[in-house]
């Protein structure tokens, strides 16, 4: 049974090869494998690579590991430490390797190497095959560093033997099955119409709008696109920083009367369709992730690397940067000094629904109230042990939130769980020994202030 329906299906049961095994990877292996495609994910590290051939998810994903489970056990998909029979039984090789940031640059090391690798394997290879770059990569790339490698290693040519294309992925993590099952729209750059032709029969079964593109274009939006989330954010957290000294002012007030603006939030036939931008228009933080830091990071390099100034872009990465000890000065302001305070931080994730702790303001928040010299007890629903090697040797870990907070001054909401609202607060009440919580991600702003509480939330001028 499909765990979606679609509105046409494939009309060709494609072999596809995909190197990575990352979110974006193996989320896309599972979901089209899922979709009816013969998929087999490739990744060098045996340990993800057993596991996934095992029928198991090597990360925390939600709905990830039943997926995997069920096309693994239907032979839909396969994993391997094998690229180069990988790539050879296939028709099109997805590369959905990292793009790390190296000191504010974009590391394209990942995308030379598995690059060079699919040319080799394409060598002894007599068929058509198309490459897809599904990976964020700065423009030029896919046309520079990936067609080279490829067609050095490869000893052929991007045309007539091989069709290249830029494919970019808008996945969230949390919600990354969600995303790319039902897609707002698909991106396909391609060098040639073969080679986009052969992208649009792996996207067959989808019904949203197919956008085909140059390559440089299809690079430019994938940056576009985070570089736009990365500006809402820090928007939004610029102006709770003026409603936090402002008394009266609430900005989760202030973006709901903004986003009524049928400009950002579109009204079709008198009803609201879509929630609009305010998914990204709400105050936290900060911005944190694999992906929006780098992104913006790689992004201004490759401007300064053009010689253009781009001074929105640096305030928002700026904005960013300094929200975390804004939202700590805020607290200190409102409760007193953290130093000799004995805090229990509740979520450590990036955001909720993932334990993926790369950029997490959460760490942040901890690492720097340990530095303003108070005691830190840490609880996240998922990711509290692999936080362990991040955080220094102060901090401590608790097996579930009441433990974190156990005989503490202040309660620190890190991460948005929807978990937070469920908690028995007032036995929490009971284990604390100080009776305040200061929200740094709004999550309880739709429970009334647990009783006996004094909640504090950001944004807000009190
Ligand atoms: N994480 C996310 O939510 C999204 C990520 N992206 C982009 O997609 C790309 C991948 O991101 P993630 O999936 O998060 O990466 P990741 O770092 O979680 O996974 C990458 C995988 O590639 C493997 N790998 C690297 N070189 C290889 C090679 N030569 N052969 C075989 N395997 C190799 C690594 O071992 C690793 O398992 C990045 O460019 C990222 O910016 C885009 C949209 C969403
Ligand atoms: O390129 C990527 O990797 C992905 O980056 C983001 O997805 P993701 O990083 O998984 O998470 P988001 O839900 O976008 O959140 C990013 C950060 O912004 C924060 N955020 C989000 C929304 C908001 O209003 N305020 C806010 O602080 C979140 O808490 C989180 O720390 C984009 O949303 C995806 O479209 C994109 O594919």
């Amino acid at each position: 049974m499909p765990l979606y329906s679609m509105s046409a299906g494939i009309r060709h049961r494609m072999n596809i090869s995909i190197i990575g095994t990352g979110y974006v990877g193996l989320v896309s292996g599972a979901c089209l494998a899922q979709l009816g495609h013969k998929v087999v994910c490739v990744d060098q590290l045996t340990a993800r690579v057993v596991r996934i051939a095992g029928g198991n998810a090597p990360f925390f994903e939600p709905g990830l590991e039943q997926l995997v489970a069920d096309t693994v056990a239907s032979g839909a998909l396969s994993a391997t430490v094998d690229l180069v029979s990988a790539v050879q039984q296939s028709e099109i090789t997805l590369i959905a390797v990292g793009t790390p940031d190296a000191d504010g640059h974009i590391d394209l090391s990942q995308i030379e190497a598995a690059s060079a690798a699919i040319g080799q394997a394409l060598k002894n290879k007599p068929e058509y095959h198309v490459v897809a770059v599904k990976s964020t990569v700065v423009p030029g790339t896919t046309d520079g560093v990936v067609r080279t490698a490829l067609e050095h290693a490869a000893g052929k040519s991007v045309g007539a033997e091989i069709g290249l294309c830029m494919n970019p992925e808008f996945l969230r993590e949390g919600t990354a099955i969600e995303d790319f099952m039902t897609p707002d729209r698909i991106v396909i750059g391609a060098s040639d119409a073969n080679a986009a032709s052969v992208m649009q029969m792996v996207y067959a079964a989808f019904d949203c709008p197919k956008v085909v593109m140059s390559l440089r274009n299809a690079e430019f939006t994938k940056y576009a696109s985070n570089a736009l989330l990365a500006t809402l954010i820090s928007f939004s957290n610029e102006l709770a920083s003026l409603c936090e000294q402002t008394p009266g002012a609430d900005a989760e007030v202030v973006m709901d009367g903004l986003h009524l603006d049928k400009r950002l939030s579109p009204v079709v036939d008198g009803h609201r369709v879509r929630p609009g931008i305010l998914s990204y228009l709400r105050p936290s933080s900060g911005y944190g992730g694999s992906c929006l830091p780098k992104d913006v990071a790689a992004l201004l390099a490759y401007a300064r690397g053009k010689n253009v100034a781009t001074p929105l872009l640096e305030a928002v990465a700026q904005v960013n940067a300094a929200r975390t000890g804004a939202v700590l000065d805020l607290a200190e302001e409102r409760i007193g000094a953290f130093a000799g305070q004995k805090v229990g931080v509740l979520g450590l994730a990036f955001k909720s629904g993932t334990d993926d702790l790369r950029h997490s303001p959460a760490i942040q928040l901890v690492e720097q109230l340990s530095d303003r010299g108070a005691h830190v007890t840490v609880y996240d629903p998922v990711a509290t042990d692999l936080a362990r090697p991040l955080l220094n040797g102060t901090v401590k870990y608790a097996g579930c939130a009441v433990e974190a907070l156990e005989g503490g001054d202040v309660a620190i909401i890190g991460t948005a769980w929807p978990e937070w609202s469920e908690l028995d607060w007032p036995k929490i009440r009971k284990a604390m020994r100080g009776n305040v919580i200061f929200d740094a991600r709004n999550s309880l702003r739709t429970l009334d202030p647990p009783k006996d509480f004094i909640l504090y939330q950001i944004g807000n001028g009190g």
